[in-house]
């Protein structure tokens, strides 16, 4: 099957690999030259382990990347899986991609930046839709003009986009058929989630011969996905708000168990052993309870933010006020732990030097977007602490990012003559540091353990003062 992917970043270009390596013939598409040029070489320019390894045995063999739209002619099938960051101030939402409607304009007062004299969204927070609309002008202009092509929605969007979508592109003289099949994978394990999914959720037109059309194409998509995986056929809508609100609840999960961390500082409890016990209720489930500094990256802070400023949008307040609370909790995470390092340090963080290990906002990726690690470290700055920051996998981007940050390649150089060291992205290979050794080099033997990762007994027996969050 003939197959493009537009927007070759963390999810298509992985996707793009693992349809490749089902089988099929594709072509990732994507604006930035050097990008393509990495994945083109088999080098992407970010890390997910088994990438390199999927793009060598791929590329060449059914697997191609460009930055030529006009190979989307060629394709059946178009997945778009372009960036759906959070809007800065002052940008458009939701209306950017579609047809004059006016549905979510109205809800902020603010005029269109379009000059049409339309009411615009102007708020934080909203999804900026902008590389979609770009991926769609190159749909329209150059998706065949002699066979139906299904276009399938990958990115994350605000509910209402995909039927905005399928509205506009009802209007090309291409043949085009639009469906939304939100991606689940988590960095990290991008490969495996997308060749395994707990799930497959599938946002059809509710024209039958065109859902029937989408259906059968998706279904040669995914010949190498095992028969037994869910599919849930359901409508745009749905399809939209399963991927946002699975995600919110995923967040929500994590601000419950910080917060319950919280209390447990307040009295004296320790929330690695309430989580234990909690996630032993099949009700409640272990995963995604581990206390710490909080969630970041490319999705989660952002998915969240996009669903309350959409929840506000369609007139559901105290559903906005809820994702709120849950980001307000998440920020607060970061406080809680710059607050802990200024009490290793004797009450203030003021001409003390912090040694933080870990940059990326989680463990086997590079990704430093919304990294709490980040926040952590530029909250002691703002505080008068002198930081150095390192991380096994980040440091380059970290460099090119954060002129500003003082950023060095290993631990030891990190913590020399450090007052107090933060653990703040649990990579395998912090988990076994020696305290012994990394006791040579600081100023003061004090550890904020801010992903409840290292055994506290081990590091106060090496006379360390260890604080975890939420943990005694
Ligand atoms: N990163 C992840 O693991 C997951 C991401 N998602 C969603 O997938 C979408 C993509 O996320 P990421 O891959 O993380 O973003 P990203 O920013 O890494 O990648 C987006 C890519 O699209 C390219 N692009 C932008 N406009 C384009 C255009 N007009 N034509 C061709 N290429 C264009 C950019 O150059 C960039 O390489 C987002 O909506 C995200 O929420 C969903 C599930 C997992
Ligand atoms: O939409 C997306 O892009 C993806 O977002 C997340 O995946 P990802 O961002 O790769 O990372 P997660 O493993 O979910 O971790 C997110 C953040 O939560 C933190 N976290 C996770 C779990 C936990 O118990 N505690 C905790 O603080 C992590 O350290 C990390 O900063 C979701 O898990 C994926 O299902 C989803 O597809």
């Amino acid at each position: 099957m003939h197959i493009s992917v537009i927007g070759c970043g963390y999810l298509g270009a992985v996707h793009a690999a693992c349809l490749a390596g089902a089988g099929h013939e594709v072509v990732g598409l994507d604006v930035d030259a050097r990008k393509v040029a990495g994945l083109q070489a088999g080098e992407p320019l970010f890390h997910e382990p088994g990438l390199a390894g999927l793009l060598g045995r791929t590329v060449g063999h059914g697997l191609r990347f460009t930055t030529d739209p006009g190979t989307l002619g060629a394709a059946e099938v178009i997945y778009v899986a372009v960036g759906t960051p959070q809007l800065g101030d002052g940008q458009v939402g939701v209306g950017q991609v579609g047809t004059g409607h006016a549905g979510n304009r109205r809800a902020t007062g603010n005029p269109a930046p379009d000059g049409s004299g339309a009411q615009g969204p102007v708020t934080a927070g909203r999804a900026d839709l902008s590389q979609l609309d770009a991926a769609l002008r190159q749909v329209e202009a150059h998706a065949s003009r002699t066979h139906r092509t299904l276009v399938v929605g990958k990115s994350t969007v605000p509910v209402g986009t995909a039927a905005r979508v399928a509205e506009r592109l009802s209007q090309s003289d291409a043949d085009l058929v639009v469906a939304w099949e939100p991606e689940f994978v988590r960095e990290g394990h991008a490969i495996a989630d997308i060749r395994a999914p707990a799930r497959l959720v599938h946002g059809l037109p509710d024209d039958p011969e065109q859902a029937r059309f989408a259906r059968s194409q998706l279904a040669r998509c995914h010949r190498g996905i095992d028969a037994a995986t869910p599919r849930l056929a359901v409508d745009y809508a749905t399809a939209e708000l399963v991927k946002t609100s699975a995600n919110a609840f995923l967040s929500t999960k994590i601000s419950f168990i910080n917060a319950m961390a919280e209390l447990c500082d307040a009295a004296g409890a320790d929330v690695t052993a309430l989580a234990d016990a909690l996630g032993l209720d099949p009700r409640i489930g272990a995963g995604f309870l581990d206390a710490g500094i909080g969630f970041g990256g490319g999705c989660l802070p952002k998915d969240l933010r996009a669903l309350q400023a959409r929840a506000g949008e369609l007139g559901a307040q105290p559903v906005a006020e809820l994702l709120g609370r849950v980001d307000a909790l998440n920020l607060r995470a970061r406080d809680r732990a710059t607050e802990a390092l200024a009490r290793l340090c004797g009450g203030s963080l003021a001409g003390r030097r912090v040694a933080i290990l870990g940059a990326a906002f989680k463990p086997d990726s590079d990704d430093l977007r919304d990294s709490p690690a980040l926040g952590i470290a530029d909250r002691a700055r703002a505080a008068g602490a002198r930081v150095t920051i390192t991380d096994p996998m980040a440091t380059g981007g970290l460099r090119r990012l954060r002129a500003d940050l003082e950023v060095v390649d290993d631990t030891l150089t990190a913590a020399t003559d450090a007052d107090v060291v933060a653990l703040l992205t649990p990579w395998p290979h912090y988990l076994r540091l020696d305290p012994a050794e990394l006791g040579e080099v600081v100023a003061h033997k004090a550890l904020l353990d801010g992903r409840n990762a290292l055994d506290p007994d081990e590091w106060k027996r090496a006379g360390w003062r260890y604080a975890g969050m939420g943990r005694r």
